[in-house]
């Protein structure tokens, strides 16, 4: 069966990169809206209610919008905005979360699309509350780096107009209220969102996120052994999937840590350097924010959806 897919902000960074990844498939049919007409309410109630499956590549509010045309219940949708991430009645698209989030997802109709920043941060932290090394209380930092294509398009235009001149390393989001947090306290099953520090750096693509931990601040304190095993004992029982697990402190390793490894691919990678005697440790993720962080994970989540197999498929 042919399923008809429609790429809502298809003209966007997001939804461009989905439309290359997609465009080759013969099991899909790209529906299409003339360029005029893209953000007309009636000619998108259309298109969107004439879809099996709708990809939202749209800010917030236009994403809702869209979501409220839709008045059947065949249109599936994967929303790639952060307007339904923590909203009732949505799936959370981070198909290796957990052993069986793949299989939600592959039988919800509404799936919202994780941020790039959070996939980094529930990747480690959730595997390690749940294992009983990291207490849910913890008072959590993350910072971190990402390409200039994690803003959009604006964001793309400001950093190619000044080239060499743009700052190389920009933390941002300096007021702590990220709209990524909600995302990673719920996700991460933490109590307390986390202190976020993310930066963008002077090229394109790809990221590295990274979670500190102070130990020695633990009632029981961890060795860097016993958390790297608990976060390889998760990805090992998750089905397919995308992220894996370097060796422990693979220091030699260390120095080709680059958020760029993963470009142009669906890849994430997680790293858990430790220091027993210090009671320190650093858990480091680098990913291509739009691969595993936008348009590979929404691939990812509609062929789950759709009953593809992942490993064939996604070229994505
Ligand atoms: N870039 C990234 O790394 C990631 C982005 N995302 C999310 O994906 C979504 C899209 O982001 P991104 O692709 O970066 O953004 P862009 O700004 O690059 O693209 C957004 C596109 O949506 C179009 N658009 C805006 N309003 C409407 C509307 N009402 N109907 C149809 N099209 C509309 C815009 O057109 P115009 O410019 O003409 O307004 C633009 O082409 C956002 O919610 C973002 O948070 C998710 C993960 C990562
Ligand atoms: C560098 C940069 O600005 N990055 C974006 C996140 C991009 C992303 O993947 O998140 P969304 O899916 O929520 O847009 C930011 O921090 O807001």
């Amino acid at each position: 069966m042919v399923a008809r897919v429609f790429i809502d902000g298809e003209a966007g960074t997001t939804g461009l990169q989905i439309r290359e990844r997609l465009a080759t498939r013969r099991d899909i049919e790209l529906l299409s809206i003339p360029d005029h007409l893209r953000k007309d309410v009636s000619a998108k109630a259309d298109i969107l209610n004439s879809a099996d499956a709708a990809i939202l590549c749209l800010p917030d509010a236009a994403a809702k919008e869209s979501v409220s045309l839709i008045s059947n219940d065949t249109t599936r949708v994967i929303d790639a905005s952060t307007a339904h991430r923590v909203a009732d009645g949505w799936e959370y698209g981070f198909a290796e979360m957990d052993k069986s989030q793949s299989s939600r997802i592959a039988s919800a109709t509404r799936v919202a699309n994780p941020g790039c920043w959070p996939q980094g941060v529930i990747a480690f932290v959730r595997p390690l509350i749940a294992a009983g090394l990291l207490p849910a209380d913890y008072r959590l930092t993350v910072n971190g780096i990402s390409g200039y294509s994690g803003g959009g398009k604006s964001m793309i235009e400001a950093y190619e107009k000044a080239g060499d001149k743009a700052n190389v390393f920009l933390p941002y989001g300096l007021s702590f209220n990220h709209k990524h947090l909600p995302e990673m306290k719920r996700y991460s099953t933490l109590e307390n969102e986390p202190l976020f520090v993310p930066a963008v750096g002077n090229y394109y693509k790809g990221m590295l996120t990274s979670v500190p931990l102070q130990l020695s601040t633990l009632d029981k304190v961890p060795t860097g052994a016993e958390l790297h095993a608990a976060i390889a004992d998760h990805f090992a029982v998750v089905p397919g999937g995308f992220v894996d697990v370097a060796p422990l402190a693979d220091l030699e390793r260390a120095g080709e840590l680059s958020p760029q490894t993963h470009n142009g691919t669906n890849g994430m990678s997680l790293h858990v350097f430790a220091n027993d005697a210090r009671a320190q440790a650093v858990l480091i993720a680098t990913y291509d924010n739009l691969g595993k962080g936008a348009s590979g994970a929404a691939v990812q989540n509609l062929n789950l959806m759709l009953g593809v197999d992942e490993t064939t498929s996604l070229a994505a």
